[in-house]
């Protein structure tokens, strides 16, 4: 079965007085996948992402969310799409439970056959984690939680597309984790398609299926993480010792490698690890490259 694309931009760009932001970029997404966008500061990622969620107009090329151009989208394709915003600060007096009864309320209009919109309130905060603080006022939440309520607050309609902006910052290790496989679940049992920025690499590595990464506003790669750390030299490292003496070498192929060094040392190697780059070597690599240039 073919894959559906449900966002795509082609030949996207952004100008913001006469500074080009974003030249000619084009990625899609299918349904159900997840697509980290990296890149540095100011690479365009919020650009990308804002006009895709139909909240900043494009100065040229193509943008499709839904089969809809976003700079047309209406009430009812707004209520298919997720966006995650930063804290809802100003609803410090409502409590958890009752604010994303009221906001899931709102979709009850768009709910269809094959998605039932809103999302059961309970059961929405025991998939986010805040169970513990269903009653509770958002003002006394802690940093983390209330992140996870934006990220409540993004899912309450049950969107279709889910964009989610820096989503885990500030998040513990254990809260980032739980919020990982939240994510997996949305696109593995709801077929949500998630696009999503990071700065944490290794939320891309684990999260995404595949990565785009951005550098003044043009895409320098875009692959599975394996795709990309292929496109650097002496992607593996092998370490090993011999004799008491430890030993270390980047190399393309590190099989090839390891064979020959049993066929000459065989039960004299100690302590062998061969490691794949890390996306973390291979995104700086990429975006040294790419600034070289
Ligand atoms: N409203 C605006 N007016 C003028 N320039 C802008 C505006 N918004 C963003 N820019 C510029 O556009 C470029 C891309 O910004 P954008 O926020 O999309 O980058 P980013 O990749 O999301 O960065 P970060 O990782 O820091 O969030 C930057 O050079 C920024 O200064």
């Amino acid at each position: 079965m073919g894959k559906e694309c449900v966002l795509g931009v082609e030949q996207l760009q952004m100008r913001y007085g006469t500074r080009d932001v974003l030249h000619e970029v084009t990625f899609h997404v299918d349904r159900g996948e997840v697509l980290a966008l990296l890149g540095p500061n100011g690479a365009g990622k919020t650009t990308t992402i804002e006009i895709l969620e139909g909240f900043r107009l494009r100065s040229g090329g193509r943008a499709e969310v839904l089969g809809v151009d976003p700079a047309y989208g209406d009430e009812r394709w707004r209520a298919r799409i997720g966006v995650v915003l930063q804290s809802w600060r100003d609803h410090g007096k409502w409590r958890v439970r009752e604010l994303l009864a009221h906001l899931g309320s709102y979709y009850r209009a768009y709910s269809t056959a094959e998605v039932q919109r809103p999302w059961d309130a309970d059961e929405l905060i025991e998939a986010v984690g805040l169970t513990a603080q269903a009653d509770q006022k958002i003002k006394v939440l802690s940093g983390g939680q209330r992140r996870r309520l934006d990220v409540a607050i993004g899912i309450v309609g049950r969107p279709e597309v889910l964009f989610l902006d820096e989503p885990t910052t500030g998040f513990d290790p254990a809260a980032r984790h739980e919020f990982h496989e939240l994510v997996r679940r949305l696109a593995r049992e709801h077929g949500t398609s998630v696009l999503l920025t990071t700065h944490d690499l290794n939320e891309a590595d684990r999260l995404a299926e595949r990565i785009v990464i951005l550098a003044g506003g043009r895409i320098i790669a875009d692959g599975t993480a394996d795709q990309l750390a292929r496109r650097i030299a002496g992607q593996d490292e092998v370490r090993w010792s011999c004799d008491g003496q430890a030993f270390a070498k980047s190399m393309t192929d590190s099989t090839a490698f390891v064979r020959g060094l049993f066929g000459q040392y065989g039960e004299a190697i100690r302590d062998l690890e061969v490691r794949r780059a890390s996306l973390e070597n291979t995104y700086l690599s990429l975006v040294h490259e790419s600034e070289a240039r």
